[in-house]
């Protein structure tokens, strides 16, 4: 969930609803992140998705992860880089299994004030 205020009136294109200046808005990020009807079958695993094309098809704001406007996330070059290096390391030295524990579909957490995975996630990671 982003947060926000209307700093001015803003009426949607081609509509007669505005949101009023001072209006306080939280933006379902998680909501739009796994609308079928911006992303097919969102639980999916497709990377394909992010394709420059794929993207450049997609309203800019279709996806939030990081934010967007000028108090976006500043770690956003940083945790790219991090999880990409993070990634490279285990998948080029290890073997990553599910186990008995790992629990398939995962199942959102929606006790908590934030997006977490009930019972975690666990994983067999075994030298490759
Ligand atoms: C996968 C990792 C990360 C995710 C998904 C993430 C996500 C976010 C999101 C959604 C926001 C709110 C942006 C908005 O309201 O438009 C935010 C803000 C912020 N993030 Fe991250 N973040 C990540 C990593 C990091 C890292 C590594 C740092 C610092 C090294 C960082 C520092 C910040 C700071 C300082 C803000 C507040 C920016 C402001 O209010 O001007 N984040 N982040």
């Amino acid at each position: 969930m982003l947060n926000r205020q209307a700093l001015e009136n803003y009426t949607f294109a081609g509509t007669k609803f505005t949101i009023p200046a001072g209006t306080k808005l939280a933006i379902p990020v998680y909501g739009i992140q796994t609308d079928p009807d911006i992303y097919p079958e969102p639980e999916k695993f497709d990377p394909e998705r992010f394709e420059e094309d794929a993207v450049a098809a997609r309203h800019p704001m279709s996806f939030l992860a990081f934010g967007d406007g000028p108090r976006n996330c500043v770690g956003t070059r940083f945790a790219h880089y991090q999880s990409k290096i993070g990634l490279a390391t285990i998948l080029g030295n290890y073997k990553v299994d599910v186990c008995e524990k790992t629990t398939i579909p995962f199942e959102i957490d929606k006790g908590v004030p934030f997006l977490t995975i009930k019972r975690g996630v666990h994983l067999k990671i075994s030298k490759a």
